[in-house]
């Protein structure tokens, strides 16, 4: 905790940022102290990134002013020592994590036979936050899965000669639990050493577990300032804006499950966790969870139902599949979000092979503002923040005419408010008939399944159903052993 004293090391003041008729930050006052973490929360679109990015200065600002210690602001480039880890990867995918760090660091490290000390010094910081983490310096980042893209990420903002402040946009969002606590292990450290750590989340837990202000930001400005140990999540929530739609749970919805008069939609022959012949499967209109530890067989599941060749597997013809991963498999960077949000629809939409774009734009204008996706439908996509793109991506599939949608863990980077929106929208769905298999890695978000099915090394360890769905439930069976085993 900073004392009343220090003096600041970021002193914001007024700062405003525009794109075109886009106003992102309209007047933010903030300082940021040595020896502290500041939580910064707000719905998507409110300014966070954009904030983040002005305070290392890789952003100029339009109006207003950005002061940083010991550093001349009005130079031009970044600010040394003020480091982002970026909520949206930002490594170049086709190079190693070592040449990736190395491109970060090229001022101070060797011009020649430079590869050694980057690798090693990819490898002590890696050990350093992460440690256990299995990453390679010599790995190609495009190999890696997101949540360890999302640690050289983190890793890579902390090398640097100079730090003086860390700031992490969602960094959690694609992380374990157990490299979610090595992180924040890791920014207490950093606050013991009189440094400052800035951390954008959505993860209002998070927030309130590891800072000891929060910033709370709406429309481009910051409408409150408050020490973490004086608010609960639930005085965020509201110091946000609005009140949280409760969505109707799994638990409280028929149980669709045993309705015989609706058919297996969904069917993928499996073993337990003994080995022995069990299944995953969904009648139309259940909502069905695959959750346990990340990584233990759920996105292969998904895989095998988006393909859905495979003899031994039931699947509805028509089906869309909801990436979370957006950078690599979500989004047309050229086009708007109108045409992003139609593509999967055009099909259906057309008439005797002829596009109909009175059709498409009332869909586009559906979509549009029930997730309230800001910037509207001729926005150029890449100019929305992180989340309302992924909102884009969420209703293409929804838009689309298809039976069975498979989520991939689409929400991360949605804001709190949006989110509870679209587990009204997943349930109100499934009412309607369609067929949901939704994989998360948030164990929370599982209670809004009807069925929710634990994944240990590829295997069910569990199903759960309605109320059992809890976190708690799915920990312990994610470390459940097998009667065989010697554990
Ligand atoms: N490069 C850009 N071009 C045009 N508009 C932009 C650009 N970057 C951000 N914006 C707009 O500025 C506003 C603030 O975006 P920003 O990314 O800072 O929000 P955020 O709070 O980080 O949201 P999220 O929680 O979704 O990540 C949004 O309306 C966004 O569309």
């Amino acid at each position: 905790m900073p004392s009343d004293h220090a003096m600041p090391l970021i002193r914001v003041s007024q700062a405003t940022k525009s794109y075109g008729a886009t106003i992102a930050l309209s007047g933010v006052t903030l300082n940021l102290y040595p020896g502290e973490v500041l939580g910064i929360v707000g719905h998507n679109g409110a300014g966070k990134s954009t904030l983040m990015r002005a305070l290392c200065g890789i952003e100029r600002l339009s109006s207003g002013s950005i002061e940083v210690a010991r550093h001349d602001t009005s130079l031009p480039g970044p600010y040394p020592g003020v480091r982002l880890a970026y909520q949206e990867g930002s490594l170049a995918p086709e190079l190693t994590v070592q040449e990736n760090i190395y491109l970060s660091a090229a001022d101070w490290l060797p011009k020649w036979r430079w590869h050694g000390p980057a690798a090693k010094i990819a490898r002590a910081q890696l050990d350093a936050i992460f440690p256990g983490h299995g990453i390679n310096p010599a790995d190609f980042v495009d190999d890696l899965p997101l949540a360890e893209r999302q640690m050289v990420e983190i890793a890579r903002a902390t090398i640097t000669k100079d730090l003086q402040v860390l700031i992490l946009d969602e960094p959690t969002e694609s992380l374990s639990g157990k490299a979610v606590d090595d992180l924040y292990a890791y920014v207490r450290k950093l606050r013991a050493q009189n440094l400052a750590v800035v951390l954008v989340s959505h993860r209002l837990k998070e927030i309130l577990g590891v800072c000891d202000r929060v910033a709370v930001l709406k429309d481009g400005a910051v409408v409150s300032t408050h020490l973490a140990r004086d608010v609960t999540q639930r005085d965020l929530f509201m110091a946000m804006g609005g009140e949280i739609a409760v969505a109707q749970t799994g638990a409280e919805a028929i149980r669709a499950d045993l309705d015989p008069a609706r058919h297996v939609a969904v069917y993928v022959p499996m073993q337990d966790i003994d080995g022995a012949e069990t299944d995953i499967y969904a009648r139309a209109g259940e909502v069905i969870g695959l959750t346990g530890i990340i990584g233990q067989g759920q996105q292969q599941v998904l895989a095998r139902l988006w393909k859905g060749d495979a003899r031994d597997v039931t699947v509805d013809a028509k089906r869309a599949y909801v990436p979370g991963d957006r950078q690599r498999a979500g989004i047309f960077p050229l086009w708007t979000v109108g045409a992003n949000l139609t593509l999967t629809a055009l099909g259906d939409l057309a008439k005797r092979g002829l596009r109909q774009p009175d059709k498409e734009a009332a869909l586009v204008r559906k979509w549009v503002d029930l997730l309230k996706v800001r910037g509207g439908a001729a926005a150029a996509i890449t100019g929305l923040s992180g989340g309302n793109q992924q909102k884009v991506i969420v209703a293409r599939a929804f838009a689309s005419g298809a039976d069975t949608i498979l989520l991939d863990d689409p929400f991360r980077g949605v804001d709190i408010h949006t989110k509870s929106e679209l587990y009204q929208l997943i349930r109100s769905e499934a009412q309607a008939g369609r067929t949901i298999v939704w994989y998360s890695s948030e164990n929370a978000e599982m209670r809004h399944c009807d069925r929710a099915y634990v994944l240990r090394a590829g295997r069910v360890a569990a199903a759960l159903q309605g109320a059992d769905i809890t976190q708690e439930r799915i920990i312990a069976m994610s470390f459940a052993e097998a009667k065989g085993s010697a554990a």
